[in-house]
């Protein structure tokens, strides 16, 4: 049976890149990307807007909805400081596979935990079953039209606290138009705007930070 696009890709930077090194695994996963297939990690150049958001939120407690193949969650790890830690949600089994052994080939598997399931079950879990108290740091990379429910289940299970960074890619392609409208007319986050370009492409696309002000 062959193989899928996402088990090249893990073969790539198995082959090519250096074990424990988390940059030459992203750089390795770009490489592929912008030469022989595309895939949607969110790639260098709003890699480095994500890159930028987490240093300044220093997260102790982070989440990302939407691992795919781990490329971010190996980019917001390696930021993390000591004890500090990033919960990924994968509700596809082969992607979680692949993230899993791209995130142990990186070296960063001690600040990252992948929770299998899809982000509506794992939300309401977070505070009892994965002992979070709030969130400092949100990724949204998962359905475009599973922002606006995953934020408001985010509220609703009260794991956000003043100064909670959510950060949300492909706000123009492939889109969130719902949940801009949402995010931007809501009185309790401040919104900032980040344009760029889709990974790999000469496609204009924007990354969406909202700050929840309590
Ligand atoms: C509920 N739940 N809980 C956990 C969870 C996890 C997943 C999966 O990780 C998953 C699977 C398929 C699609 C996505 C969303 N990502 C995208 O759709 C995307 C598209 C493009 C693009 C852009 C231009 C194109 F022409 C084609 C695709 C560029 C991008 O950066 C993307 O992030 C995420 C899904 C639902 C989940
Ligand atoms: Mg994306």
């Amino acid at each position: 049976m062959n193989q899928s696009k996402e088990q090249r890709i893990l073969n790539f930077v198995l082959q090519n890149a250096v074990r424990g090194d988390p940059c030459s695994v992203l750089d390795t996963i770009d490489m592929y990307c912008s030469q022989k297939e595309w895939a949607m990690n969110v790639g260098n150049e709003k890699g480095l807007i994500l890159d930028k958001t987490v240093e300044e939120a220093n997260p102790s407690v982070a989440l990302e909805l939407g691992t795919y193949c781990g490329y971010s969650a190996i980019r917001i790890a390696r930021l993390l400081k000591a004890g500090a830690h990033l919960l990924t949600v994968e509700f596809n089994p082969e992607f979680a596979a692949i993230a899993k052994q791209m995130i142990e080939f990186a070296g960063v598997q001690d600040k990252v935990k992948l929770l299998e399931g899809p982000s509506e079950e794992i939300i309401p879990q977070l505070k009892k079953k994965y002992e979070v108290d709030t969130l400092d740091f949100v990724f949204l990379d998962h359905w475009k039209d599973r922002y606006t429910p995953d934020t408001i289940l985010i509220q609703e299970c009260n794991l956000l606290r003043k100064g909670s960074v959510l950060l949300a890619d492909n706000v123009i392609v492939p889109g969130a138009p719902e949940f801009l409208n949402y995010i931007r007319n809501n009185p309790h986050f401040q919104c900032t705007n980040y344009p760029s370009r889709l990974e790999y492409m000469k496609v204009e696309d924007a990354m969406e930070k909202a700050v929840f002000l309590g």
